[in-house]
């Protein structure tokens, strides 16, 4: 029997190889025209498993998600600990794997690597604004950034939004506490713990709990599982129409974009209804993000730069997820550890794998998190064998924020409540598959068992 991404995937392959015959016709013009071209001197391309005519590499990826787990196992399986040639269609990739190669994408050569690849259906909708996840490096970019860092998830603003974080801690602790005393069954924590994040953010954004949050949650964790970006028959065979219609991820990306959008202009429609509701010399603006925004929005941001809507929509997803593998494209040619990267590659960072790497890790696989106290190792971008928040330029701009928060309720779950796995389970059984959408997240919820320590109402 055939898991559901075991069967998506196969007929993905299937597709794939009936596509085939089809292909061939419609590059054939492409190939002839190539050979008679003078050619150029071989590329001296990293090494990587072999290929296929037009499909290149997407042989070794179909039937084997997910897709970080496949890439390190083929950057083990063809010599390449590296760095990795891909062809994933039409399209050169090339997938990172090791600290020093890593150094050189996202430090020596990051202006390079600055941009981050625009999926089939994200082109689609570019012209409705493009947020600052997906600008192009550029003078754009730069705007959306320095609004980001300075004003929006700057040091100052995360302290003076504790007051959200602590009431959305206080109120996650009360939730497990209710649901613990009215099931005494074990408590989903995935679902919590994604409610926590999701409000805590969105209050920081509107300035209070966003009406249509259940609405939100729910679009969210759809979207979440269902949307691939950059996976899609379009997104690698780009130059074919016929293709691009086929690709299904491009009209689930399309509804999934549609709704957030409705979704975010609600939200801006009730900051603007909370505005207009308190006393005119409250100047409850700059109190939350979307009162900084529009005020930035209204005085104008700088010449030659006008800040859209999206803006705040990237954040708000942006904010809502988090990734394994990052993806940037490169402009020009350049070299990494003395192999060429083809200009227009998409390049791949395997953080997942260089973080469970027994050549940086002791007991790679192990839950350890004591193991930071003995290594001078941080997640702030400058150990690239440990890069949750990426590195370089286009890092993740929110750490402080995103830190403050994860602190915040893990202490308080564990401040709160002893935790134990449900009876019958123990640690080795603890269902950890993974799956694969945006982001890679469990594939099922963990339950877990808490008991009372400190009960919630002493803070709350
Ligand atoms: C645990 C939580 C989070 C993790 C692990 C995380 C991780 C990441 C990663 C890996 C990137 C790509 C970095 C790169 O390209 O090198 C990124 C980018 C970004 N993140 Fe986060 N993030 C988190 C929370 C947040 C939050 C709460 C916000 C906003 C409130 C946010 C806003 C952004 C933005 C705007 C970018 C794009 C930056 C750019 O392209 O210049 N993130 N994040």
């Amino acid at each position: 029997m055939l898991s559901d991404d075991e069967a998506a995937y196969t007929s993905y392959c299937c597709l794939l190889l009936a596509l085939l015959p089809l292909l061939l016709i419609f590059l054939r013009p492409q190939l002839h025209k190539n050979h008679n071209v003078a050619a150029p001197p071989p590329p001296r391309l990293p090494p990587g498993p072999w290929r296929l005519p037009l499909i290149g590499s997407l042989h070794h990826l179909v039937m084997k998600p997910p897709v970080h787990r496949t890439m390190d196992d083929l950057a083990r399986r063809y010599d390449a600990p590296d760095v990795m040639y891909l062809q994933l269609g039409e399209v050169p990739a090339v997938v990172i794997s090791s600290r020093d190669a890593a150094r050189e994408v996202l430090k020596t050569h990051d202006t390079v690597f600055a941009s981050r690849p625009m999926s089939l259906s994200m082109r689609a909708t570019a012209h409705e604004g493009l947020g600052i996840a997906f600008s192009p490096y550029g003078h754009r970019w730069r705007h959306l950034r320095k609004i980001c860092t300075v004003e929006l998830l700057s040091a100052a603003r995360v302290r003076s939004l504790r007051a959200v974080r602590e009431e959305e801690a206080a109120r996650l602790v009360a939730a497990v506490a209710e649901e613990l005393s009215r099931h005494g069954e074990p408590v989903n924590v995935s679902v919590r713990v994604a409610a926590f994040v999701a409000d805590s953010v969105l209050r920081a954004i509107v300035g209070e709990r966003f009406r249509r949050r259940d609405e939100f949650l729910e679009v969210l964790e759809v979207g979440l599982k269902s949307i691939k970006p950059g996976t899609s028959l379009g997104d690698m065979f780009p130059s074919s129409r016929l293709l691009c219609a086929f690709s299904s991820t491009f009209q689930k990306d399309r509804e999934f974009h549609r709704k957030i959008t409705e979704l975010v202009n609600c939200a801006i429609e009730q900051h603007e209804e909370r505005k207009a509701t308190v006393a005119a010399d409250d100047n409850t603006g700059d109190k939350d993000l979307m009162g900084v925004v529009l005020r930035i929005q209204r005085e104008g941001a700088g010449p030659d730069f006008h800040l859209d809507n999206g803006t705040l929509r990237t954040v708000v997803l942006t904010a809502c997820t988090n990734t394994s593998i990052d993806a940037k494209r490169v402009h020009g040619t350049c070299y990494i550890l003395g192999f060429d990267i083809p200009q227009g590659a998409l390049v791949l960072v395997n953080a997942w794998c260089m973080g469970r790497d027994p050549k940086y890790w002791d007991q790679a696989e192990e839950f350890k998190p004591e193991r930071f106290e003995e290594v001078n190792v941080d997640f702030k971008g400058t150990y690239f064998e440990y890069i949750p928040f990426g590195a370089g330029r286009r890092m993740c701009p929110a750490i402080a924020f995103a830190e403050a928060n994860m602190v915040l309720a893990l202490a308080s779950l564990l401040y709160h409540f002893d935790w134990q796995l449900p009876s019958g389970i123990s640690p080795s059984e603890i269902d950890m598959e993974e799956y694969m959408g945006i982001t890679v997240r469990r594939k099922r919820d963990l339950y877990l068992c808490p008991t009372v320590r400190v009960p919630p109402h002493v803070t709350a």
